[in-house]
């Protein structure tokens, strides 16, 4: 399974193609919907989200409400466009005859968008600018932007009804904001998932959720902006989902890389991550029981050793750096002039973890996927559910 997306921030559509879905799969576009829905949602966000109404559009790849087992093409409209396309519209000011290249009438420039040349420190502007040889950091930072993450939600959503075929689930809680933390919370997986969604900012305290939202509230009056750290779990996997054997079928570096590649992800962490080199070996690994199956009391390895799952639940942290563009911005040089400027504001969010936790979950969502159809491999999902089935039956025997 495999997908590529497509789509500028103010664009007419964010586009994504996800192929190796297997066929017979029962989508409900509701599925994907509440999930676009959520990861719009979380205190702390900007203006932008009061235009979008994110809903999914089905191209193709579904038929009757059943995957086809043929690529999918989904595509969320940005509603925001339409303050836009004379900006952004393909062909809007490039001189071309009309007629030639059917510019549509409403593409026609009216509006003159001075250029955007002052880069902010924390974005992909800069470098992208010099990368690619533009004098409009526009034609960077539209791409870049994480408008993107909303059909990758979309494609996690699909994710999650393959993995719920297999009696796997993927939730995930905000853990920390700012310097407001989160401090020995309870495990079970149900209170996560439920408690999370009460909050405004996906954390399961209400107290820690009043302090957070509290420093969003100071840190949007100074104009400065937020970062955090939220936690993926999952239900219990099946063993062996990745591999041991070769460093890119690795459980564990893959999920490290999908994470990173969210916007403002700067570190990722499985079980105790970063903690678990501080204490020595005897309090870190998790003893090894059996009674009637092997089982573990303890999962500080976050459900992964060796690059395998190994039957308990994934636990990983990813944490996000606070939103680059600041309405104080910090220095920043002219691209053109080489002035020394204030950098350029563009509207924005104060804070985005309660977003990206939802981003995050979605992202995982589609690497178990991807890998139990790897193990269990077959091209419609009723192939993949007996082959799943053989293999936890296998797994009775030991
Ligand atoms: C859900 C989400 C919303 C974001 N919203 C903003 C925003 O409103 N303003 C902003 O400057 N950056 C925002 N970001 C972060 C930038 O997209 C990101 O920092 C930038 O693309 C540079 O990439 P890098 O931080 O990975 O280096 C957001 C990120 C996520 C995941
Ligand atoms: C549009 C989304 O997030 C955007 C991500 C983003 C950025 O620079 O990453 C900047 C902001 O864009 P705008 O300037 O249009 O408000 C966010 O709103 C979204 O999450 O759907």
């Amino acid at each position: 399974m495999r997908y590529l997306t497509a789509g500028e921030s103010h664009g007419e559509a964010i586009t994504g193609i996800l192929e190796g879905v297997p066929a017979n799969l029962e989508i409900n576009p509701k599925d994907i919907n509440r999930e676009l829905t959520r990861r719009q949602g979380g205190y702390g966000r900007g203006g932008r989200m009061k235009i979008e109404n994110d809903l999914i559009d089905i191209l193709s790849g579904i038929r009757g409400g059943k995957t086809l087992g043929s690529p999918i093409t989904l595509q969320i409209k940005n509603d925001d466009w339409e303050n836009w396309r004379e900006v952004l519209a393909p062909f809007g000011d490039c001189g071309y005859d009309q007629d030639e290249v059917k510019i549509k009438k409403e593409d026609k420039i009216k509006r003159v968008e001075p250029k955007v040349t002052k880069p902010r420190p924390g974005h992909a502007d800069l470098a992208g600018a010099l990368k690619y040889n533009q004098d409009d950091l526009r034609n960077i930072l539209e791409r870049a932007s994480a408008r993107e993450t909303a059909i990758r939600v979309a494609i996690g959503a699909i994710a999650k009804v393959l993995l719920k075929e297999l009696g796997i689930e993927v939730t995930s809680h905000v853990i920390q904001l700012g310097s407001v933390a989160l401090e020995g919370y309870q495990t079970d997986f149900d209170k996560i998932k439920t408690k999370s969604a009460q909050s405004q900012v996906r954390c399961v305290d209400e107290d820690v959720t009043k302090k957070m939202i509290a420093e969003i509230d100071d840190c949007k009056e100074k104009g400065d902006s937020l970062g955090g750290i939220f936690e993926i779990r999952t239900t219990k996997l099946p063993v062996g989902l990745g591999g041991h054997v070769q460093w890119d079928r690795k459980l564990d570096g893959q999920l490290a890389q999908v994470l990173m590649s969210i916007q403002a992800i700067k570190g990722v962490e499985v079980g105790l991550g970063f903690e678990a080199a501080k204490q020595p070996g005897s309090q870190v690994h998790d003893p090894i029981f059996y009674d009637e199956q092997f089982f573990r009391e303890s999962n500080n390895a976050g459900g992964i050793e060796g690059g395998m799952s190994n039957g308990e639940p994934v636990v990983i942290k990813a944490a996000m750096k606070p939103i680059p563009t600041l309405y104080q911005p910090l220095s920043s040089v002219d691209l053109e002039t080489k002035e020394e400027f204030k950098a350029s504001v563009e509207r924005s969010d104060v804070t985005a973890v309660p977003a990206a936790s939802v981003v995050g979950e979605s992202v995982v969502a589609f690497e178990l996927a991807k890998a139990c159809l790897e193990k269990f491999g077959g091209d419609s999902i009723e192939e993949i559910k007996d082959n799943y089935n053989n293999y936890l039956e296998m797994l009775e025997q030991r």
